[in-house]
């Protein structure tokens, strides 16, 4: 299938002022906490969503915690992209300079794929840095930072079950903002001591790109109510378009590609029988309408469980990594 002519060919200008200010009291305090830790950090894992691991990434973490400690990229939840992107998004992460220490994991799976690289790769920072040797009984405190809702926690409690088999230390959920403090310590490994430090998902306090503000809604780094979810799903749309991926046409039984959301989300609606009841009060009748919102979210959750497809949302930042890290 190829592109379609008058479709849109760019997005969200007119919600620039709504979605690019989010940051939570929780969020500057939290920062503010993992500042205060930093003395007592020897190294920090950032997590990031490997579908977009350049757009959403918290700047703020760059001037105040990295630079001051070793540091390795995670990008999680590598199960949502096609595999042979992860060699080219480590192309261009070396390119950019950023770090050459990057890791894909998807902590869904029973053993955690990538997850058992971790910390093998901390221990490798800390002999170089550190000059630490296995003989030596020093513990080592591990900082995890990230957005919101990129699997902090998961990674967290893979390791330990892993590494310690114990079972889940800390909260998991769907919806950004679970983990709201940094939480007490967690062994992970015995030899060497290591023990991993939580910490709540933390937002720039303005996006800068009204497109990576929709790309981290879209990965559920903000909450739906915040930015809409029938917003979130427009996007979802114009994206798939814009990409020339077509798989939802098939998957949601629609006739052709459509650019505008409100035919799809009713369309959704129907199809799923996501159908709204009311009184008209003018006339008293039983009124019956699709559930835009209930179609939204639907569609929505579709592409955050892979279902319509495995989409890498950063595709058009892979070349231009250099100027924006
Ligand atoms: N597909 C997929 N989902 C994952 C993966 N890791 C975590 N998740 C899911 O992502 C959601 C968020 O996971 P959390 O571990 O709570 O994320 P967090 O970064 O600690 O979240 P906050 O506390 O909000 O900052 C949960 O629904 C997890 O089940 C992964 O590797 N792949």
């Amino acid at each position: 299938m190829s592109a379609v002519k008058g479709f849109r060919s760019s997005f969200g200008k007119a919600f620039a002022k709504n979605i690019l200010q989010w940051f939570p009291g929780h969020m500057g305090k939290g920062l503010k906490q993992l500042q205060q830790q930093l003395v007592n950090v020897d190294c920090i894992i950032e997590v990031h969503d490997a579908r977009i691991p350049f757009s959403g990434r918290n700047e703020l973490f760059k001037s105040t915690l990295l630079g001051a400690r070793p540091h390795i990229l995670v990008l999680n939840k590598c199960d949502l992209i096609e595999k042979d992107m992860q060699p080219r998004i480590l192309n261009a992460l070396q390119k950019g300079a950023y770090t050459s220490d990057v890791i894909f994991t998807d902590c869904r799976t029973p053993q955690g794929f990538g997850v058992t690289d971790v910390i093998p790769a901390v221990t490798n920072k800390l002999k170089d840095v550190y000059r630490y040797n296995r003989q030596d009984e020093k513990a080592f405190n591990l900082l995890i930072i990230g957005v919101p809702n990129v699997g902090k926690s998961s990674l967290i409690n893979v390791l330990r079950n892993y590494y310690t088999k114990k079972k889940k230390a800390t909260k998991v959920g769907p919806i950004a903002g679970i983990t709201r403090s940094v939480l007490t310590k967690i062994q992970v490994c015995y030899k060497p001591p290591l023990y991993l430090l939580d910490s709540p998902g933390i937002l720039e306090p303005q996006v800068k790109d009204v497109e990576d503000g929709f790309r981290l809604a879209l990965c559920a780094s903000m909450q739906d109510h915040l930015v809409g979810i029938t917003n979130i799903a427009d996007y979802l749309l114009y994206w798939l378009n814009k990409n020339e991926y077509f798989s939802y046409v098939e998957i949601l039984g629609l006739k052709e590609p459509c650019d505008n959301i409100v035919e799809v989300l009713a369309f959704i609606a129907v199809k799923q029988n996501f159908i709204l009841k009311f009184k008209d009060p003018a006339t008293g009748r039983l009124v019956q309408r699709p559930d835009i919102l209930r179609g939204a979210t639907h569609f929505v959750k579709l592409f955050r469980r892979g279902e319509l497809g495995l989409f890498f949302l950063d595709s058009d930042l892979l070349d231009a990594q250099s100027n924006r890290l």
